[in-house]
């Protein structure tokens, strides 16, 4: 199976079909990247794991502003009521994630306090916060928000596969972002960010597909440092 097709379509097609073709290659750099496939296969190194740990509750710590900005413009703009309650349903998901990084860096003896987020972490914070002012459209950052989810429901749906061999005690992670719920969320969101981008000028459209873009590149990135050796 083509891995965007999961994901990326919803039901309506629109502009986010045609990117995950034309993005293709990097979309599948971001969603099957040799950190991930490591984990799939069973021969994950565990202090890549971690380290992933550490700097993942720092961005998750980041992406709850973002996730409230976007409720926010969604407030703002929309008339469809039903995109707050999924949005806010993702902002009562990273409640529980938060929790989850809690218990989950304690039983890996990870430090999540006084520890630095590393150069590609920045970097992505910094890009999500360059999306949270009010000039940024809501299209635009819908888009956003709704790849940056579906990387890591693509990405962690494949360890769990049946030809899979993901360690048992990594299958809790899979599942955080690998099930059914998750992907069906990550389906809703693509559907509001399509039908918001078929009422968008061109320009606005075109910053949506930059920003898509940009997100698939600091995911490879945020999986680059947590793959690379020291
Ligand atoms: C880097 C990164 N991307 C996406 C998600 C999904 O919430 C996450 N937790 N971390």
């Amino acid at each position: 199976m083509e891995g965007g097709d999961k994901v990326g379509k919803g039901e309506d097609g629109g502009p986010i079909a045609t990117w995950l073709n034309k993005h293709r290659q990097l979309y599948l750099e971001a969603t099957r990247h040799p950190f991930i496939l490591s984990i799939k296969h069973g021969s994950v190194d565990i202090s890549s794991f971690k380290r992933w740990l550490g700097q993942d509750y720092i961005f998750v710590r980041e992406f709850i502003p973002f996730v409230a900005s976007v409720l926010l413009k969604a407030w703002k703009e929309t008339d469809d009521a039903s995109d707050i309650d999924i949005i806010l349903g993702g902002i009562a998901s990273l409640n529980d994630e938060i929790s989850w990084f809690k218990k989950e860096a304690s039983k890996w003896n990870v430090p999540l306090s006084g520890n630095a987020p590393q150069k590609p972490n920045q970097d992505y914070c910094r890009f999500l916060e360059s999306l949270m002012g009010s000039n940024i459209e809501y299209s635009v950052a819908i888009t956003a928000f709704w790849a940056i989810e579906a990387v890591y429901q693509e990405s962690f749906s494949l360890c769990l596969e049946d030809d899979s061999r993901t360690p048992e005690e990594l299958m809790g992670t899979c599942q955080r972002w690998g099930n059914e719920d998750f992907r069906q969320y990550c389906c809703s969101l693509c559907r509001i960010a399509n039908r918001s981008l078929a009422k968008a000028t061109a320009d606005v459209v075109r910053k949506a597909e930059e920003a898509f873009v940009h997100v698939l590149e600091k995911e490879v990135g945020f999986w680059n440092m947590s793959y690379g050796d020291s």
